[in-house]
């Protein structure tokens, strides 16, 4: 894993970054990376309904749907993949001043990127996650043969900048990525969702039960963090012999339990990660 800092931030301000479609991961990224020490004057955001906080930051710098981009460090394509075709070629030229392409769409191979900018253009396709807003994302992120080890670094900076970057060995394992790290956060909160109705069936009123549920995955998510301990042993360190824990995993851990449940889910995504690359 790469950990960068403020300094790879504030380097890039020199040519600027531009973020094409900026709602809520590219939204993410950006407070992220203005909170790294990004200069407002040195993003600008094409979207055609920007949120009222990109509208502030433009009072503040924030370049907001110039009429053309002159130059980007790097271009980051936030749009959803079935936007992409439309928009992607509003950013097309930037490719001819040197821009790195930052890619973060599900799905959308770096060959359709290399057919709109040029097999010469350097693109990197990442997978990011929302906790990037709170700068515990991780990205996983693999360049094209154009992408120099030069721009590797810059995208690892700018994506370090919101959380942990892995490189992957080969763009076949994106769709992997994207069903577990991609996705992941949207199945730890349904956890949440699930642990209240949980409380909820057992008779607890619905905020109390929301409040366990919630402060419970929080916490077990910052002991994860601060511990050294494997997942396993965090687990065993709750499970007392015969006792409440034990019941509970007896069903969560049987074969038609959790990791049957997930692993059917992580390859729904995959299958449709899949799908989007049309
Ligand atoms: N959300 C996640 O957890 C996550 C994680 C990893 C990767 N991704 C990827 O990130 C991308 C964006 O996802 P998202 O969840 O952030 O979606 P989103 O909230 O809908 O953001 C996309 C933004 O692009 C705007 N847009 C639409 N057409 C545009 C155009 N022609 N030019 C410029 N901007 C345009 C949208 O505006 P309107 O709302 O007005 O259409 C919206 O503000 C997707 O490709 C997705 O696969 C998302
Ligand atoms: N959100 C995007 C999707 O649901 C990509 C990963 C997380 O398609």
């Amino acid at each position: 894993m790469t950990q960068t800092t403020a300094a790879d931030i504030a380097a890039l301000a020199e040519r600027g970054v531009t973020i094409l479609g900026c709602g809520k991961m590219g939204g993410a990224m950006l407070r992220g990376w203005l909170a790294a020490g990004l200069p407002p004057e040195a993003a600008t955001v094409l979207d055609p309904a920007p949120a009222d906080w990109l509208r502030e930051l433009a009072a503040r710098g924030l370049r907001l749907n110039p009429e053309r981009v002159e130059d980007a460090a790097v271009c980051v394509l936030a749009v959803k993949p079935q936007v992409m075709a439309k928009a992607a070629p509003q950013v097309a030229h930037l490719a001819g001043r040197g821009a790195l392409f930052m890619s973060i769409a599900a799905g959308t191979p770096i060959s359709f990127f290399e057919s709109l900018f040029g097999a010469d253009a350097p693109i990197v396709r990442a997978m990011p996650n929302t906790p990037a807003a709170v700068g515990r994302g991780v990205t996983a992120l693999i360049g094209n043969a154009a992408a120099t080890e030069a721009h590797m670094r810059l995208a690892e900076a700018l994506a370090g900048a919101v959380g942990a970057v892995v490189r992957l060995e080969a763009e076949s394992q994106m769709d992997a990525v994207t069903a577990i790290s991609g996705s992941g956060p949207a199945y730890v909160f349904h956890m949440i969702e699930a642990m209240a109705a949980a409380g909820r069936a057992l008779d607890l009123p619905d905020e109390l039960a929301m409040t366990l549920a919630r402060q419970t995955v929080i916490g077990a998510a910052e002991l994860a963090r601060r511990s050294d301990a494997s997942a396993e042993q965090l687990r065993r360190d709750v499970t007392s012999p015969g006792g409440t824990t034990a019941a509970a995993l007896e069903v969560l851990m049987a074969p038609d339990g959790l990791t049957a449940l997930m692993t059917r889910a992580a390859a729904a995504a995959a299958r449709r990660s899949r799908e989007l690359a049309g």
